[in-house]
């Protein structure tokens, strides 16, 4: 008998089913497919302790009671269908795991229905690519901590560990840990976005091939900008095209792909009413970058005035790593008080601080920036977006600059820059104690009658305009 089951053998599946099985757990695999099994049997089962199944009342009938199964599939419909096909094939007190990246309210909705069955359920962030799913994975498991309990010895032992631990750890009840990894896959989406945008303007500002940028990367890389997706990024820029010989990064088309947990993101910040422009715009950023040929017409019917600005190489290049550093904090800032809010709101009961670390290894947006964040953190629990900490202010002040002369030098070279904009216009916002919302307020009242109050007496108030 087996101790877990994986169902689902894509990209992710086998190589947590691998994962799991070189931890000394007992494996038990099934894919809808049967290629796929045939394919993981015959490439990768060799000397493991997995057992590979093609039809479920097997697979299921492998496992140790109370039953443990890993669906690695999917999101979506997918996950309804499997589940269905699994009930009469379980008992109570058996435990479905969904490590996809599903939508959190989807999760919701599952966990109540299987509870009524008597099942257990766990929505599990899982995040880490290919590489990680083999090697370790960052987890964020959420629902009831029964269920957890079944489970946390194999995903705490799958999980990726950094010097601060294991890189899983209970998230929160309900839907938390599919909320956390949405968040996640949000920061994602910025981090990637604010990256293009300084190579966007290294390569038409200053003219860098993609090896010299490849060089700036690795240089950042060493320093506070550390992180997974710089170490990837200085890679990219020297990896050459087999054919041509080329930088393979400049034979890409620009036409960014998605499925769904940046939108989910920048839905959740405007459904629970959070500020997070610069996650948002991410998003825009790829839905934007679809439109390549209506971008191509439109970029030969206008024309771009030359700048006539002197730019220093070196000085812009050390005004990039700044805001680079400033965009990242003000995402990872924005996302932050995203997940407080929603822990407020879905009684999450979410340890933030421990999601920060539990980002440490293993996924996507592990950077070094997460030691200082943490460190707020914990500095003050009620500082809600990290901006009531004078280091918080402190890291922005000292890089607010170099934010600005970037942002400029984008603005005087026609580089879109939307992540770095929305970072400063976040913070001139949040820093601003007198928005020009008083108009707003006095058009909606003109217009609908909506009420205003006022800055000088308590109350609410309408005024006939005309
Ligand atoms: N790739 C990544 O970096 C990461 C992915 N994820 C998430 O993990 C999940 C799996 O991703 P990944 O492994 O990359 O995906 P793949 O496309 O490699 O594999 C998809 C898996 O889903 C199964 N599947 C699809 N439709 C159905 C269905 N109707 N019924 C049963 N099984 C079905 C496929 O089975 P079949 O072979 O029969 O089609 C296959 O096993 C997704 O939710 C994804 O968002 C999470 C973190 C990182
Ligand atoms: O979850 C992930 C990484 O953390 C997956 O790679 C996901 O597919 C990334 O999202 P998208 O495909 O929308 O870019």
């Amino acid at each position: 008998m087996k101790d877990i089951g994986i169902l689902g053998l894509g990209v992710m599946g086998r190589n947590l089913a691998l994962n799991i099985a070189h931890r000394g757990f007992g494996v038990s695999v099934y894919n809808y497919t049967p290629n796929e099994t045939e394919e993981f049997v015959a490439k990768h089962m060799q000397g493991e302790d997995i057992s590979a199944f093609y039809d479920v009342e097997s697979f299921v009938r492998s496992l140790k009671s109370p039953r443990k199964i890993f669906l690695m599939i999917m999101a979506g419909k997918p996950v309804d269908n499997m589940i269905e096909v699994l009930i009469p094939l379980l008992d109570r007190g058996d435990l479905i795991i969904d490590g996809g990246n599903t939508y959190y309210f989807d999760t919701d909705r599952r966990m109540r229905y299987l509870e009524d069955k008597g099942l257990l359920y766990l929505g599990v962030g899982v995040s880490g690519g290919e590489s990680g799913a083999l090697n370790g994975p960052s987890l964020m498991p959420g629902g009831s901590r029964e269920a957890y309990a079944l489970v946390e010895d194999i995903l705490t032992a799958m999980s990726a560990r950094t010097e601060a631990g294991p890189c899983c750890t209970y998230v929160g009840n309900g839907s938390a840990g599919h909320f956390v990894k949405m968040l996640h896959n949000g920061i994602e989406y910025g981090m990637m976005q604010s990256m293009s945008e300084v190579y966007d303007i290294m390569r038409n500002v200053l003219k860098l091939s993609a090896d010299e940028i490849g060089d700036v990367f690795e240089k950042w890389n060493e320093g506070d900008l550390n992180s997974y997706l710089m170490e990837i990024s200085y890679r990219i820029m020297r990896k050459k095209d087999d054919e041509t010989g080329k930088p393979l990064v400049d034979l890409i088309l620009d036409k960014a792909g998605q499925k769904g947990t940046g939108k989910w993101t920048a839905e959740a910040s405007l459904d629970l009413g959070v500020p997070a422009p610069s996650l948002y715009v991410a998003v825009y950023g790829r839905v934007m970058s679809f439109f390549k040929d209506e971008r191509q017409r439109l970029s030969e019917l206008v024309k771009k005035e030359p700048s006539d600005s002197v730019i220093s190489r070196d000085a812009l290049i050390s005004d990039l790593e700044n805001s680079l550093l400033f965009s990242n904090f003000v995402m990872y800032s924005q996302g932050i008080w995203l997940m407080n809010e929603a822990s407020r709101v879905y009684g999450f009961e979410i340890d933030t601080a421990e999601v920060l670390k539990i980002w440490k290894g293993g996924c996507i947006i592990r950077a070094r920036m997460l030691d200082l964040l943490i460190d707020i953190v914990r500095e003050d629990r009620d500082n809600f977006n990290l901006l009531g900490s004078e280091k918080a202010l402190s890291f922005l002040r000292d890089r607010l600059p170099s934010m600005r002369r970037v942002t400029m030098a984008a603005r005087d070279h026609y580089v879109p820059t939307l992540v770095h904009n929305t970072a400063l216009d976040y913070i001139f916002s949040m820093i601003e104690a007198d928005l020009p919302a008083n108009l707003t307020q006095a058009q909606r009242d003109f217009f609908g009658a909506h009420t205003y109050s006022r800055i000088d007496k308590e109350g609410i108030f309408h005024t006939k305009w005309e």
